[in-house]
């Protein structure tokens, strides 16, 4: 094992760490709206919407539209490539209304999730081919960051070894790639909430994969202070009959960190994997009120628990889309005091604040 290797060029590290502390700066997070074209038409659908390329702009446009306030508790949105080019009724591309905004735009690199032969149904994630090039490109047109999801399963025999192993290298490779094009990569290695097993074996399962994710990283040289990582928080399964206080589900999610997260590690934004909105914005608020060794920010880059009340308010209507748009400003604010331990349970109301957004095998 040799341990010779370059560290980043001076210039580019600087460049990488200030687009990652602008994103965890604190009170904000990100919006993940990157959900792919059949993601988002499942959840266009829920809300009686066609899945059509106009009625997906509509939305974004909802989105990117809102007011600039949403900037106060907004830092970055996740674009998927479809949005990046897509443009406001008054000709204004959308990638100009988020800068106007000071929000930084990133965008989803990966190409989905495929399965992994042999394997009892587990998945990895493709995309890394011609990766770079896409990159280069991305940054050319403004986006700052990328974001890469890997899914692993928690059952009786899974994860496995291969699973683990597979997905820890393909995200640092993928952070590795995102870098050498000056773009901070966000790594999701997504533990899904799938299943009946309790707090303890989600702790257990996390800290296997966060620690294989970042030998892999490690191995890959990745310059950790440009990276962010987003994160399940450790929760029971979604079948789980044991219920637990979100100070549980606080101190799960934050040893599990500490045994395996590097502090060099610009910061953590966690994905809200099928919680609530209330729930994500009431466990957000715990994990930052515990008392314990956080090296690190701890915000949200919610995709669902930031857009399931926005979506429902909507409802592909015009006239509601200035009630939509507050949903999501309210939404924002109450993550974006979650963020610093501020937040009230039940303070911030919304139209679908307490509904269920879990999605079986959301592998896709
Ligand atoms: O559309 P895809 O590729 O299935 O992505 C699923 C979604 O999962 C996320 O990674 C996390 O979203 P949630 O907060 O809804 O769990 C989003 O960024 C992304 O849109």
């Amino acid at each position: 094992m040799t341990t010779y290797y370059n560290y980043p060029p001076q210039a580019l590290q600087d460049e990488l760490k200030k687009i990652a502390k602008a994103l965890v700066v604190p009170g904000k997070g990100i919006l993940a709206a990157d959900e792919s074209v059949n993601t988002l038409g499942k959840r266009l659908q829920e809300v009686g919407v066609e899945n059509t390329e106009e009625n997906r702009r509509r939305y974004r446009q909802l989105l990117f539209t809102t007011d600039p306030c949403i900037a106060d508790n907004i830092s970055g949105v996740i674009l998927f490539h479809e949005t990046l080019f897509q443009k406001a009724d008054d000709g204004t591309p959308f990638l100009e209304l988020l800068k106007q905004n000071g929000i930084v735009p990133g965008i989803k690199v990966d190409r989905g999730v495929v399965p992994l032969f042999g394997s009892e149904d587990e998945c990895t994630t493709q995309g890394l081919d011609d990766l770079a090039e896409r990159c280069t490109g991305y940054k050319k047109e403004g986006c700052h960051f990328t974001k890469w999801r890997c899914v692993l399963k928690i059952g009786k025999n899974v994860p496995s070894y291969q699973a683990i192993m597979e997905n820890a290298n393909v995200l640092a490779r993928y952070a590795s790639i995102s870098q050498s094009q000056r773009m901070v990569p966000i790594v999701e290695p997504e533990v899904l909430p799938d299943g009946s097993h309790d707090l303890d074996r989600a702790q257990k399962v996390t800290e296997s994969v966060l620690s294989a994710v970042y030998k892999a990283l490690g191995d890959h040289h990745v310059f950790l202070e440009g990276t962010i990582l987003k994160s399940n928080m450790v929760t029971p399964g979604m079948q789980c009959p044991i219920k637990y206080s979100p100070d549980e589900i606080a101190e799960a999610t934050v040893l599990a960190f500490q045994r395996t997260v590097p502090p060099a590690v610009a910061g953590i934004a966690f994905l809200s994997g099928g919680q609530s909105e209330e729930e994500a914005s009431v466990n957000l608020d715990a994990i930052n009120k515990y008392v314990g060794r956080k090296p690190w920010p701890l915000t949200f880059s919610f995709g669902r628990a930031l857009q399931a009340s926005v979506l429902k308010t909507w409802n592909g209507k015009d006239e509601y889309t200035k009630a939509a748009q507050e949903e999501l400003i309210n939404r924002a604010r109450a993550n974006g005091l979650a963020v610093l331990g501020k937040y009230k349970a039940g303070t911030v109301k919304g139209a679908a604040a307490d509904a269920e957004l879990f999605i079986k095998n959301h592998a896709y």
